[in-house]
């Protein structure tokens, strides 16, 4: 996808149903920023202050297959200590950020995802696990197995990924638009089943009418029916 990035607040009185909201949620200094500033700008930046909390709009260029819009909720670090229900509730999806040089961190994860399941009420939801640094592997305390084992217990896909390494940017800008596609497939089907079940109410009140002979298909028929007979 090669998306036009937009820097900007979302508008709030924007409609939501075409924007997934993706929250990046990890220990501090793990790589959220850099990582979401490197699927956005295709930069990296070596240093960055530590983040309050900032959320960023991704239109993709109208020229793509796609329409994509993404809100990106870039969150501080202190998130468990201080849980706040609204990420969880406000986001779409979730990328949930350890570093492979620190096991702490790789916890967090664990932790996030029960805060997450508690605050939704549903052990189902789409988000991804990203082990980041893999560029220090002599400072590696992550196995990749245990990245990839983490992921399938929490049901959802796993990257390692280096973000300050330039020649891993398909694989960062994949996170980003694997999240998207899967909440795309989810949409529709819920909207395909909420039409459906709409449908298929307003078709059993049309038979309870006709049944009760209140309809006025109903009595449209009948009289009919008496001018042939
Ligand atoms: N070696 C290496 N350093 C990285 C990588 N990604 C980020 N960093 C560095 O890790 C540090 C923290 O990165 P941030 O993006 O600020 O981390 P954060 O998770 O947003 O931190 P908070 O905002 O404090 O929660 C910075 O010095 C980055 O340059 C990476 O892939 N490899």
């Amino acid at each position: 996808m090669n998306g036009t990035r937009h820097l900007r607040p979302p508008q709030v009185s924007e409609n939501k149903d075409n924007v997934c909201r993706i929250v990046v949620l990890g220990s501090p200094g793990v790589g959220k920023t850099a990582l979401t500033v490197r699927f956005l700008t295709k930069r990296f930046i070596g240093e960055y202050c530590p983040t309050l909390e900032s959320v960023y709009r991704y239109i993709s260029d109208k020229s793509d297959d796609e329409d994509v819009r993404l809100d990106i909720l870039d969150t501080a670090g202190q998130v468990s200590t201080s849980w706040n229900e609204g990420y969880a509730l406000w986001g779409d999806c979730f990328v949930l950020v350890y570093s492979i040089t620190e096991y702490s961190s790789f916890e967090e994860v664990h932790r996030l995802r029960r805060l997450l399941e508690s605050s939704r009420r549903s052990s189902s939801m789409c988000c991804v696990v990203v082990g980041n640094k893999n560029d220090l592997v002599y400072e590696r305390q992550v196995t990749m197995a245990q990245g990839e084992q983490l992921a399938h217990e929490v049901g959802c896909r796993f990257y390692e990924v280096s973000v300050c390494d330039w020649l891993q940017l398909p694989q960062i800008c994949d996170i980003f638009n694997d999240l998207h596609a899967i909440w795309k497939r989810t949409k529709t089907l819920k909207d395909g089943r909420q039409r459906k079940s709409s449908s298929s109410a307003k078709f059993k009140q049309a038979i309870q009418k006709v049944i009760s002979g209140k309809s006025p298909t109903t009595k449209k028929l009948s009289s009919s029916n008496s001018g042939v007979t």
